[in-house]
């Protein structure tokens, strides 16, 4: 299946059941994630935003104090998108651990 072919309903359910904290929010999925600071969240952010650059798939984003909320859907295909999780888990695994 390509991977800019939108998601079935029922798989995003499958996604979002197993990945805590992320929830649909229409046609994307999200995720907001704490910090101890400004800086450290801008460092995320600049994780994450040199990651959308490599797979030239590119999250919608707010940074604020402490705190980042990543957006993530394919425009393209007007919705939710195996690629989309990918860059979920990929986003996840940025936030911290291995
Ligand atoms: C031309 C380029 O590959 C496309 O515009 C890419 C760029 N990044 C993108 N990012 C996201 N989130 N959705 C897209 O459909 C998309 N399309």
């Amino acid at each position: 299946m390509s991977k800019r072919q939108k998601l079935e309903d029922d798989a995003i359910q499958v996604f979002l059941a197993a990945h805590g904290g992320w929830s649909r929010a229409g046609e994307a999925i999200q995720k907001s994630y704490t910090f101890p600071d400004f800086s450290t969240a801008l460092a995320f952010v600049v994780r994450v935003g040199l990651a959308a650059e490599k797979r030239d798939h590119h999250p919608d984003v707010h940074l604020g104090w402490g705190r980042v909320t990543v957006v993530w859907s394919t425009h393209d295909a007007g919705g939710i998108t195996s690629i989309d999780a990918e860059m979920a888990e990929a986003t996840d695994r940025l936030y911290g651990g291995p």
